[in-house]
């Protein structure tokens, strides 16, 4: 059993009326991947807005037990901070590269904070002062790594907005890489996937967890990569938690199948009523 990374308690996020997070307490084990799945509209990507600084919650407390830094109370912290201090970084529903820009200078900017700090928020970086010009070599160190790990070195001075959807998804992941995540929040990173695209985002989100010790949250419609790569599913449904639990044992949960489907669905899918 993995220990806790994250511990998730009591999370509500109201906008007005809206409750699009009711009273969602989860637990994100260290080095697994654990997937978050619902219909649209239940909740999820609010959920990971929660987590990175992006909206600060209603209620609730989000708990990061760094390996090295000891505990973090994400919903206290403002979004570069939880990147930067915390290392939870996430990826978007929609790609969100610079688009001009190659795919090596989309990840050297990903490590702005590194950067800035070096640079002494500017000076040490006009003069090129010598920490700055290591930091800056550090930078082009790692993104050059992960350029190398995902298999992009080849593109790596293409603008990343010439590239087909499909590595513009990975560019996303290997730009994530470079802020050294301790969780790493995907966001329908298979959207737009065409099924060997997919079958080789399950390669690499396994390896990432399973070789770099990575946890790994993830938001997926795509089921061919939940069920293959998840160690652990949450599902929620209008912003609460219906059913937690291995592949398996959601895959066959009546409550799930009966949020995906609908309830006369259900029924038809059971046979019930087929007759
Ligand atoms: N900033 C916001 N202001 C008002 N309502 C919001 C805001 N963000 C999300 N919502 C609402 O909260 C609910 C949950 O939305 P959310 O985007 O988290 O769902 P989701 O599960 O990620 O859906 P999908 O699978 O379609 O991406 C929806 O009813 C949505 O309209």
């Amino acid at each position: 059993m993995s220990a806790t990374l994250l511990s998730v308690e009591n999370l509500t996020m109201r906008f007005g009326g809206l409750t699009a997070i009711d009273d969602l307490s989860v637990s994100v084990p260290a080095g697994k991947i654990t997937a978050i799945i619902g219909p649209n509209g239940a909740g999820k990507t609010t959920f990971f807005n929660c987590l990175t600084g992006f909206y600060k919650p209603t209620v609730g407390s989000v708990r990061l037990a760094h390996p090295k830094k000891g505990e973090m109370r994400l919903e206290t912290m403002t979004g570069h901070r939880v990147a930067r201090d915390a290392q939870v970084v996430r990826t978007f529903q929609n790609i969100r590269l610079f688009p001009k820009m190659t795919v090596l200078e989309n990840l050297i900017v990903a490590q702005h904070n590194f950067l800035q700090e070096a640079s002494r928020f500017s000076i040490a970086g006009i003069f090129r002062l010598s920490g700055y010009r290591k930091a800056e070599s550090e930078a082009l160190k790692t993104a050059a790594h992960w350029l190398e790990r995902l298999g992009l070195t080849d593109i790596a001075d293409v603008a990343a907005g010439d590239l087909p959807y499909g590595t513009q998804r990975r560019i996303e992941i290997a730009r994530a890489l470079c802020v050294d995540p301790v969780l790493l929040c995907l966001d329908e990173p298979a959207a737009g996937l065409n099924p060997r695209e997919s079958a080789e985002l399950n390669t690499l989100l396994l390896s990432l967890c399973r070789e770099e010790g990575i946890a790994i949250l993830l938001i997926e419609h795509d089921m061919s990569v939940v069920m293959n790569v998840s160690d652990h599913i949450c599902v929620l449904n209008y912003g609460r938690k219906i059913a937690e639990g291995t592949p398996e044992e959601i895959r066959n949960d009546p409550q799930v199948i009966k949020a995906y489907l609908g309830e006369d669905d259900e029924e038809t899918a059971s046979g019930e009523k087929a007759a």
